[in-house]
C-alpha cells in the first residue's frame, strides 16, 4: 500500500468537520479521535458526528476509539460508515471476536498500544488484524511532545510483521510532524496520523503532501 497519511480531526474546527475535511483533499483517511472520558481524560464525539462527516466527505474514516468497552461500541462505528476502526487492547475484553467482527461487517480491524503496552503478547493475534496502531503520546490530547521511548516498539512491531509475512498497517499516532516522521518511517511505520502538524499549518493540505514525501523518502 505504500505510505499513507491519516490526518487527525482532533485539531480541525468541530464546528465545521465537513469543510475541514475539504481542506485536507491529499488524506488517504480522515483520523477521527473518540474519547469518552473514561478510558482517557477527555471527552469528543461519538457516533452522529461520524455518521454526519461519513455524509460529507468522501475521504475513508479512521476511527480511533478511545473508549471503554469497545467489544459493544465499535461494530456500530462500522455501520456509522469508518472504513477503519480501531480498538485499544487495554480496553477490549474479546479482542479476537471484535476483530473479526469488525471485518465481518466489511471494515478494517486495527488494534491500537499505549506508549507502555508491548506487542509481545499479541504476536498471535497478527493475522486477525489489518492495523496495529502504535501511541507515540498518552492518548487524550492533540499537540502533545512525540515519545522517543516509544521508537524501539515501532521497530519490533515491524520485524513481528514482517516475520509472519503480513500485509498489516503500522499507524503511529502522536506528535508525528516533519521533525519526528523520518524516525518513524525509517522504524518502519507506513500510516501517519498528524493533527496539529496539518491543522496548525498555513496549508494544511501542502503539509500532507510533504509528510507523506518525506515518510517515502525515509521508509525502510
Ligand atoms: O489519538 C490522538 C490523541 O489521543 C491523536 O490522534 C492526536 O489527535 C494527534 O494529534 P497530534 O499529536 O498530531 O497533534
Ligand atoms: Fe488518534
Amino acid at each position: 500500500m505504500g505510505i499513507q497519511i491519516s490526518p487527525s480531526l482532533l485539531s480541525a474546527d468541530f464546528a465545521d468537520l465537513g469543510a475541514e475535511a475539504g481542506r485536507i483533499a491529499s488524506a488517504d483517511w480522515l483520523h477521527v479521535d473518540v474519547m469518552d472520558n473514561h478510558f482517557v481524560p477527555n471527552l469528543t464525539v461519538g457516533l452522529p458526528v461520524v455518521e454526519a462527516l461519513g455524509k460529507a466527505s468522501s475521504t475513508p474514516m479512521d476511527c480511533h476509539l478511545m473508549i471503554e468497552d469497545p467489544d459493544r461500541w465499535a461494530p456500530a462505528y462500522v455501520e456509522a460508515g469508518a472504513g477503519s476502526v480501531t480498538f485499544h487492547v487495554e480496553a477490549a475484553t474479546a479482542p479476537v471476536r471484535l476483530a473479526r467482527e469488525l471485518r465481518a461487517k466489511g471494515a478494517r480491524a486495527g488494534m491500537g498500544l499505549r506508549p507502555a503496552t508491548p506487542i509481545e503478547p499479541y504476536e498471535d493475534l497478527l493475522p486477525e488484524l489489518d492495523m496495529l496502531l502504535v501511541m507515540t503520546v498518552e492518548p487524550g490530547f492533540g499537540g502533545q511532545k512525540f515519545l522517543d521511548v516509544c521508537l524501539p516498539k515501532i521497530r519490533r512491531t515491524r520485524d513481528l510483521i514482517d516475520k509472519h509475512g503480513l500485509d498489516l498497517w503500522l499507524q503511529v499516532d502522536g506528535g508525528v510532524s516533519m521533525e519526528t516522521i523520518e524516525r518513524c518511517a525509517e522504524a518502519g511505520a507506513d500510516m501517519f496520523v498528524a493533527g496539529s502538524a496539518v491543522f496548525g499549518a498555513d496549508d494544511p493540505d501542502a503539509m500532507v503532501r510533504q509528510l507523506r514525501a518525506t515518510a517515502e523518502a525515509a521508509a525502510r
